[in-house]
């Protein structure tokens, strides 16, 4: 619904896999069905991932304006920039990336593994920057943009996470109609649908989709950018925008956006406690990995969720993996011990 007048340049394998989670499920109480929608493994493109799905609705303008380079940001360890650098290679394109340092975290390979190395090997122009986290507009970013203009290049603007792209959320619009399809496979319909936070079009994208089942409030957010107002302000904003060139039949309020905040310390790119927990759970459980920036912190948040019941014992509930496990080697001390 919605996406017929918008292109999709296939990024991915097709509908990501829905797998059933049993044995965190059992390790839960049994209570509460856990299955995950798999955006870790949606692509070949460098270990896939939750950007993909968004860049599928960006790339058309990318190739018919006859841009040469694409220019993205993010913080040192970034999946965005990394899902950039691997669209940018797959497309004969150049790729500029800005990696601002956006977590206090102190690790000798931390600027060399992960993501970071991944997209050095893509090929990208790699460029460190001090400036610190902020899902917003950067600087840095506009000056990556003029420097390559300066070059004579035609530079194509990707923000972070995409999602102040206008068509930031409509990835994951399709990503909704996707589940709808499914479910209908599996012969029942989620209860909830759990999902990691930040720059907010995930999300947004998820909300706007399901709306158009009347569904939206089955969406919990779980913000990873602990600057919840920030992240809750953009996810609503994207929605209303994304809404509008959906043509969804009626207007989101801000009650639609269900983000909940008590996940996401001590700060971005930082585990707590919990994420920790999390992280290890789900890799012991069920031969998962999640991460403890993103999905290590939306995992802990389900697993809390169905600790307090505020989802119920006897749910089904959908849990959204959208990928970062590349960032785990740039954590390696946090699991030496334990
Ligand atoms: C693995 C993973 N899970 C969830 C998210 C949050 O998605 P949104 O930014 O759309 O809210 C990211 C984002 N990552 C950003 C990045 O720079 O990698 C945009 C912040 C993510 O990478």
């Amino acid at each position: 619904m919605g996406l017929e007048k918008f292109q999709r340049y296939p990024l991915t394998f097709g509908p990501s896999p829905i797998t059933h989670m049993k044995r965190l499920s059992a390790a839960l109480g049994g209570d509460v069905e856990i299955y995950a929608k798999r955006e870790d493994c949606n692509s070949g493109l460098a270990f896939g991932g939750n950007k993909l799905r968004k860049l599928e609705y960006l790339v058309p303008e990318a190739v018919d304006g006859g841009y040469d380079t694409l220019v993205s940001i993010g913080g040192i360890q970034s999946n965005q920039t990394r899902q950039v650098a691997a669209v940018a290679a797959h497309l004969g394109m150049d790729c500029v990336l800005v990696q601002e340092n956006w977590v206090d975290y102190q690790a000798e390979v931390y600027d060399k593994v992960g993501n970071i190395e991944l997209s050095r090997i893509m090929g990208a122009d790699v460029r460190l920057n001090s400036a610190g986290f902020d899902i917003g507009i950067r600087k840095s970013w506009q000056e990556a943009m003029e420097s390559v203009k300066a070059k004579g290049k035609k530079p194509f603007p990707i923000p972070a996470g995409c999602s102040e792209h206008p068509y930031g959320g409509l990835g994951f619009v399709n990503f909704a109609h996707e589940v709808v399809e499914q479910e209908k496979t599996l012969g029942f319909e989620f209860d909830y649908i759990v999902v990691c936070a930040v720059t907010g079009s995930t999300m947004a994208g998820m909300v706007v989709g399901f709306a158009f089942h009347d569904r939206q409030k089955k969406v919990i957010g779980i913000d990873a950018s602990a600057k919840p107002e920030q992240t809750r302000e953009q996810i609503f904003r994207i929605a209303r925008n994304t809404a509008e060139l959906v043509e969804l039949p009626f207007q989101l309020t801000p009650d639609d956006i269900i983000l909940d905040e008590r996940f996401g310390g001590p700060a971005y790119g930082l585990p707590n406690e919990g994420t920790m927990e999390a992280i290890r759970l789900c890799g012991k459980s069920e031969g998962v990995l999640v991460d403890p920036v993103y999905e290590g912190k939306s995992m802990a948040g389900l697993i809390g969720l169905i600790k307090e019941q505020k989802i119920p014992k006897g749910s089904k509930v959908l849990y959204v993996h959208l990928g970062g496990a590349p960032a785990l080697n740039a954590y390696a001390d946090l699991f030496v011990q334990g």
